[in-house]
This record gives C-alpha cells, sequence and structure tokens, in this order.
C-alpha cells in the first residue's frame, strides 16, 4: 500500500543547534517542507536579530541538495516590547512568538512570569495578526503534574483570550480532552498542534516494565481516555489540529540520567509515527488535511506544491543515531520496527 500527500510541514519543532543541528536539520528536510522553529535555544531567541542570526545558521546546516524553509519564532519575555513584534512582522520570517511560562519546561527559565507584563506585545500581536504559540502548562508545584494542561487553560489560556478576543493562537502539543474540547469550542483564531507520540501512547508507555525515559516529555503523556480524544480530535477533519512533532532531541546521558530531560525524538521517521496513529484509527484518509493543508491554512501561507510517498514496508529503528561528541541521541522506538516507510 502507498499513500501519497501533498508534502507536509511540522508546526512545532525543536532543531537545536551547532552540531546537534546537523544531526536533526536532515531528517526533518527530508520529510518536511517547512517546519516553525523552536526559540528555547541558551540563550533563548527573543529578538528579531537573534532569529535572523539563527535561520542563516539552520540554512547554513543544511545538506546540498534539500529544500527546506525554517519559519522562525520569537520567544516571548516580560520584556518584550511592542517594537520588537512590529519588527517580527517587518521581518517575514518570524512567524510567531512562543509563550513558555517561566520553568514550565526544557529551557525556559527566561520565560514569561506574569503574563500582565506582556500586554503591551500581545496587543500589538493581535493587532497585527500574528499567531501566539503556548506550552501550555502551569508551573505551581502545588498542582498535579497531570492537571497542568486542564489548570492552565482556566487559569491562563481563557483569561487571556477573554482580554484578546482576535489574538489568533496556538495550543501547542495538546495532551488532554479538555484541550481538545477547549480548542474546537474557541473561535477560528485558536487552533492546536497534536503530536505523533501523544496520538500513539497513553502515560503508561512511560513505566512500562521500569521507568523509559524516552518517553518522557511535557507536557507528560495522558491517561487513555486523554489519548483517545486527541486521535479524536486529529482525525476530526476539523482544521483547527494540525501536525506539530514536537521533536525534542537530547543527548542519550541527557535522558538515561537520574533527573532526564523532557522530549521525545521523533524527527527521524514523524510521518511514519502518525501514518501508524491514523491507520490505527482507521483513518489514513484524513492524514493529509492534517499534516499537509490545516496548519499552512491557520498561518495563511500557501500549501506545499510536491508530495512525499508513505509506503507500508516495515523499516527497522536504529538504536541510536551519532549525535554531539562522544553522545549518541536514541530515538523514540529505537531497535523497533515501523510499519511505514517514507520513499525517497
Ligand atoms: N517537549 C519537551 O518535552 N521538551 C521540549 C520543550 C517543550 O516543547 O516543552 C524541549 O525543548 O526539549
Ligand atoms: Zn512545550
Ligand atoms: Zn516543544
Amino acid at each position: 500500500m502507498k499513500l501519497i500527500l501533498t508534502r507536509p510541514d511540522d508546526w512545532h519543532l525543536h532543531l537545536r543547534d551547532g552540531a546537534a543541528l546537523s544531526t536533526v536539520l536532515p531528517h526533518t528536510a527530508r520529510q518536511f517542507a517547512r517546519a516553525i522553529v523552536m526559540p528555547n535555544l541558551k540563550p533563548p531567541v527573543t529578538t528579531v536579530a537573534q532569529a535572523a542570526a539563527y535561520r542563516e545558521r539552520i540554512l547554513a546546516a543544511l545538506p546540498a541538495g534539500m529544500a527546506f524553509e525554517p519559519l522562525m519564532t520569537l520567544y516571548l519575555t516580560d520584556n518584550t516590547p511592542a517594537s520588537e513584534i512590529r519588527a517580527a512582522v517587518a521581518s517575514g520570517f518570524v512567524k510567531a512568538v512562543k509563550l513558555y511560562p517561566a520553568g514550565a519546561t526544557t529551557n525556559s527559565d527566561a520565560g514569561v512570569t506574569d503574563l500582565a507584563r506582556c500586554d503591551a506585545a500581545l496587543a500589538e500581536m493581535e493587532k497585527l495578526g500574528l499567531p501566539l504559540l503556548v506550552h501550555g502548562e502551569v508551573t505551581d508545584p502545588a498542582v498535579d503534574l497531570f492537571d497542568r494542561e486542564a489548570v492552565f487553560i482556566d487559569q491562563v489560556l481563557a483569561p487571556l483570550l477573554r482580554r484578546h478576543p482576535g489574538l489568533r493562537t496556538v495550543m501547542e502539543h495538546i495532551t488532554t480532552k479538555d484541550a481538545a474540547d477547549f480548542v474546537a469550542a474557541s473561535g477560528a483564531n485558536v487552533g492546536a498542534t497534536i503530536t505523533a507520540h501523544h496520538l500513539l501512547y497513553n502515560r503508561n508507555a512511560i513505566f512500562q516494565g521500569g521507568v523509559r525515559p524516552h518517553w518522557y516529555c511535557l507536557p507528560v503523556l495522558k491517561r487513555e481516555t486523554h489519548r483517545l480524544a486527541l486521535v479524536r480530535a486529529a482525525t476530526s477533519g476539523n482544521p483547527k489540529f494540525f501536525l506539530g512533532t514536537d521533536s525534542a532531541p537530547h543527548a542519550r546521558g541527557a535522558k538515561e540520567a537520574a533527573c532526564g530531560c523532557a522530549g521525545c525524538y521523533t524527527a527521524y521517521a514523524a510521518m511514519e509515527l502518525y501514518a501508524e496513529a491514523f491507520e490505527a484509527a482507521g483513518a489514513l484518509d484524513r492524514l493529509e488535511a492534517f499534516a499537509s493543508h490545516f496548519g499552512p491554512d491557520f498561518y495563511r501561507l500557501p500549501r506545499n506544491a510536491g508530495t512525499i510517498t508513505l509506503e507500508k514496508r516495515p523499516q527497522a529503528v536504529p538504536e541510536a543515531y551519532p549525535y554531539l561528541a562522544g553522545e549518541a541521541l536514541v530515538p523514540l522506538r529505537a531497535g523497533e520496527t515501523l510499519a511505514w516507510s517514507l520513499v525517497d
């Protein structure tokens, strides 16, 4: 069996920098024409000038003969001025601004401590139509880890959208029925990305016979009822829900550690993993719109002209990819076999 799809895009991706960037970029460029590149570097990408330099490093790391367009984002801080929002829109290559609640996830220490401080920037984004992408978890240590997305909706996102009803907003990597329901019930200016791993796994995967650090990401996998709600949303044909891998590489030593980093590496076989999830739901006919149509439509960008071909042919996943000096990158499903393969 073969599937020919309009070339897809990844609307939520971590490419990192330096040697890590060189490892992971070809995996993404093989599958996707464009990607929304997350700004959580150390230090974070907070200005248009930094985004321009990062974009140049990405293009310089792209192997000859590969085509790929990085869509850049700015990391929102308490101090982002409205003038930086105007510069972002004028640049043409900054496509969104990312909200990380301070301390919520990997490299988010410089994130927003109080959204009230960002009102000038948010008002400018609403006026100019620049999307806000949110990592939707509260950071209050008193809130149970598994409830942080639902509490974020009530305490942060819903009030934000009441203050800025026209703000184009993407709730990133949603993990709960609460988020899927909230997005579906919101206006057309609110969308969501869904990862392959949140469609394929529930939280049992993190504890299958022992602790499995490569299944640990944020927001953490939730229980089966939530996974089923995400599958329903992704396969519903509702254009508010589109593909974002949240592929988030970390060196093996940083994952397999007493305090391991959050993030699943899926870019090496992103479309194969999504095809598996859509096939299991009996919805392969809905994959193309989710992966290739609804994202560009939301971002008001043209859909891609080319195609990719997926084939129902087993693919062995390597134990690891070479990564930083002396370090390996362990992909999700390392050592296993995938049912689908991308045809080169
Ligand atoms: N998703 C993750 O678990 N990790 C991401 C950060 C993020 O998207 O929250 C990372 O940068 O490693
Ligand atoms: Zn995140
Ligand atoms: Zn992410």
